[in-house]
C-alpha cells in the first residue's frame, strides 16, 4: 500500500471538494463474484506506518482536503475479548459519518474491464453495509495503472508487516489542536489505534496559550473541541472520548489511575517523562510513552519549523482575509478605505507607509490629532476647559505629553477627552477621502490607533490589525518615546488588547519579525486586496 499512496491520493483529490474518508481492508475481493463483508482487521505496527505516511502524503498532494482514516473495523483480539460481547462484523448498523459519503472511491485493481460493473456493484453495496450513504451512491476505480504498483510492493513487502501493535484500555495525549492539520490527526489516529476503551484528550486552554507565537490567531477552546470531537467520533465511534481543558502541562495525566499509555511526538517525548515522574510521585504507575515521527511540511519557508506545525500555518494566515468584509453599501465604492489599527508599538505606522508605497493614500490619524489642538480651534478652548491651564506650555500651545499623562491610565479622563476630539478628527478624516476620491484614487489606509474603540468601522470597508507580543510593544515603546515602562503600560491598557482586536480584524498583519518578512506579509495583502477591488468592480 505504501506505494500505493500518492497516486490514489493525487486522483482521488480530482474528484474530492472537501473530505475524504478512508476505509482500510486489506485484501477486500471485490472480483470474486460473493458480496464480501466488512471484517475486523488487527492493529499491527504497519497500520500505524500507514496512517503516518497518508497525512504525510496529503499534506504534500492534497492539503487542502479533510482526511480522515477510519478505525471503526479495526480491533486487536485481546480487546475484544475484554468481557464485552463483541459483534462479529464491526459494523452492525451502518455508522453514520459527520459528512455522508457521496461517492466511494477504489484503488481496487481491475483485471478485466468486463468487471467493471459488478465490481462497482459490489462496492457500492458493502460501501452501504458500513456507512450511511444516499442509496443511489456512485462509485468510482481510481488510477488502473495501481496494479502494477500492487504487484512492486509485494516483493518489496517489509518483514514486520504483521508485526502486532501493542494496544491499551485507556491512553492519553494532549495538544493545542489549532487548526486541526496532518500531524495533528497522525497523533490522534494513533492514539486511536492504540486505544481499546478510552482516549483522553487534553486540550490547552487561555493560561497554556499565552507564550504561543501569534496567540491571538488560535482558534476558541469550544471551535478546537467542536472538531475534535468530530475527527474522532468518525474515526473510531467505540471509543468513550474525554476531552478535558488544560491549564498546565500535566492535566489528568498524573492523576488518573486507569490511563496506561501516551502518545507523543518527538517534541512532546520530554513532557511525556515529566508526567510519568509526576505519577511515581503521586504513587502511580507510569504510562507507557508511544512516540510517532513528526510529520515534514514540505511546503515550509526558510523561516519556518520544518516540521508542520500550527505555528507556521498561523504565520502564513498573516496578510490574507480572515473574515469577509461587512456590507458597507453606505460607502462610496472608491477609494476602498482600510481603517488599519493595532496596539501602540505594533508598528502600524511603518506598514501604513509601507502601503502608502503600494499606491494607498495615508491618512494618518494621530497627526490629524494633533491638528485638532490648534490655539484657536473649538477643540482647544473645550480641552483648556475640560484639562485645566495646567497643560499649556508657555507659548499657550497644548503640550501633549502633559495631557497624555492625564488620560493614559485614566478610561474617565481619556473618554472625556476623545468625547472632544474624536468627531473633530472624523470630520478630518472625511475630508482626506472626499479628496482622494475626487482624485480619483483607489484606496485609503486609515492609520487609526484607535479605531476600533471609536466605533469608526463604518467608515471604512475593511478592518486591518497590527499585533505583537505586549512585551515586545513595551520595548519599542520606551526605546521610541522615551517614556518609563509603566507609561508604556498603561498606554496599552488604555487600548483593546490585540485578541479583542484580531476578532475583529478581516486582516492580520505582524511586524514581530524581520522587516523583509513584514514586507512579504504587506505584498500579499496588498495583492489580495487589490484581487479583491476588482471581483467587487466585476459584480457592480
Ligand atoms: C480613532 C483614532 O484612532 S484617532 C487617532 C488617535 N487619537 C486619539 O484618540 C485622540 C486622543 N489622543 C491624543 O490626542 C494624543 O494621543 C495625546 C494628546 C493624548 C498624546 O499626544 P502625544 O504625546 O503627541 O502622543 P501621540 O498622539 O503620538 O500618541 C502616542 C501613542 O498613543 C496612542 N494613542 C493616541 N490616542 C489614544 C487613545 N485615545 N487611546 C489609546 N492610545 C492612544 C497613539 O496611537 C500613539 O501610539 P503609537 O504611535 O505607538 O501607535
Amino acid at each position: 500500500l505504501p506505494l500505493r499512496i500518492a497516486p490514489v491520493l493525487t486522483s482521488a483529490a480530482q474528484l474530492v471538494e472537501r473530505t475524504l474518508y478512508v476505509h482500510l481492508h486489506p485484501g477486500l475481493n471485490l472480483g470474486s463474484g460473493n458480496q464480501p463483508r466488512s471484517v475486523f482487521i488487527p492493529p499491527v505496527v504497519d497500520l500505524s506506518t500507514l496512517i503516518n505516511r497518508l497525512y504525510s502524503n496529503a499534506a504534500d498532494i492534497c492539503a487542502h482536503l479533510d482526511i480522515k482514516v477510519l478505525l471503526t473495523n479495526v480491533r486487536s483480539l485481546s480487546a475484544a475479548c475484554n468481557g464485552a460481547a463483541v459483534p462479529n462484523c464491526p459494523f452492525p448498523t451502518p455508522q453514520c459519518l459527520s459528512h455522508s459519503p457521496e461517492v466511494v472511491l477504489t484503488d481496487f485493481p481491475l483485471q478485466d474491464p468486463g468487471q467493471s460493473h459488478q465490481i462497482t456493484q459490489s462496492l457500492q453495496k458493502y460501501t452501504g453495509q458500513c456507512y450511511v450513504c444516499s442509496p443511489s451512491l456512485p462509485s468510482v476505480l481510481l488510477y488502473p495503472e495501481l496494479m502494477k504498483l500492487q504487484e512492486k510492493e509485494e516483493q518489496e513487502k517489509p518483514e514486520n508487516q504483521a508485526e502486532s501493535l501493542e494496544t491499551y484500555s485507556d491512553v492519553v495525549v494532549g495538544g493545542t489542536f489549532d487548526r486541526l492539520h496532518g500531524a495533528h490527526k497522525t497523533l490522534l489516529n494513533i492514539s486511536c489505534l492504540l486505544s481499546n476503551r478510552r482516549c483522553l484528550i487534553g486540550v490547552c486552554d487561555e493560561a497554556m496559550l499565552k507564550k504561543k507565537v501569534l496567540t491571538e490567531l488560535i482558534e476558541p477552546y469550544s471551535l478546537r473541541v467542536q472538531r475534535l470531537h468530530e475527527f474522532l467520533q468518525d474515526v473510531k465511534p467505540s471509543l468513550q472520548l474525554e476531552i478535558v481543558p488544560l491549564d498546565d502541562p500535566f492535566g489528568v495525566s498524573i492523576v488518573d489511575p486507569l490511563l496506561q499509555c501516551i502518545v507523543v511526538s518527538e517534541e512532546t517525548r520530554l513532557g511525556g517523562e515529566a508526567v510519568n515522574r509526576r505519577r511515581i510521585e503521586n504513587d502511580l504507575p507510569p504510562l507507557v510513552i508511544h512516540e510517532i515521527q513528526l510529520l515534514k511540511d514540505a511546503y515550509h519557508t526558510e523561516s519556518e519549523e520544518e516540521k508542520i506545525s500550527s505555528s507556521s500555518l498561523r504565520s502564513r494566515l498573516l496578510g490574507t482575509l480572515l473574515t469577509p468584509p461587512k456590507d458597507t453599501s453606505h460607502l462610496p465604492p472608491l477609494p476602498y478605505v482600510i481603517g488599519l489599527t493595532g496596539g501602540s508599538g505594533s508598528g502600524k505606522s511603518s506598514i501604513a507607509k509601507q502601503l502608502e508605497a503600494l499606491g494607498a493614500v495615508r491618512i494618518d490619524c494621530d497627526k490629524l490629532g494633533h491638528e485638532v489642538y490648534e490655539p484657536g480651534t473649538a477643540a482647544y478652548h473645550k480641552v483648556l476647559e475640560e484639562f485645566g491651564s495646567d497643560i499649556l506650555n508657555e507659548d499657550k500651545t497644548i503640550n501633549r505629553r502633559a495631557l497624555g499623562r492625564k488620560v493614559f491610565g485614566n478610561q474617565e479622563r481619556l473618554k472625556a477627552l476623545t468625547h472632544i476630539v474624536w468627531p473633530e478628527i472624523a470630520l478630518l478624516v472625511k475630508n482626506t477621502i472626499s479628496q482622494a476620491r475626487q482624485e480619483g484614487k483607489q484606496v485609503c489606509v486609515m492609520d487609526a490607533a484607535v479605531l476600533l474603540e471609536a466605533g469608526w468601522t463604518n467608515m471604512v470597508h475593511e478592518v486591518w490589525v497590527t499585533i505583537i507580543p505586549e512585551e515586545e510593544a513595551v520595548l519599542r515603546i520606551t526605546e521610541r518615546d522615551g517614556v518609563t515602562t509603566e507609561d508604556a503600560l498603561r498606554r496599552l491598557q488604555s487600548q483593546w488588547s490585540s485578541a479583542k482586536q484580531v476578532r475583529r480584524a478581516n486582516v492580520v498583519l505582524s511586524t514581530l519579525w524581520e522587516p523583509e518578512v513584514t514586507h512579504k506579509q504587506v505584498l500579499k495583502a496588498w495583492r489580495l486586496l487589490q484581487d479583491r477591488i476588482q471581483q467587487r468592480q466585476v459584480k457592480q
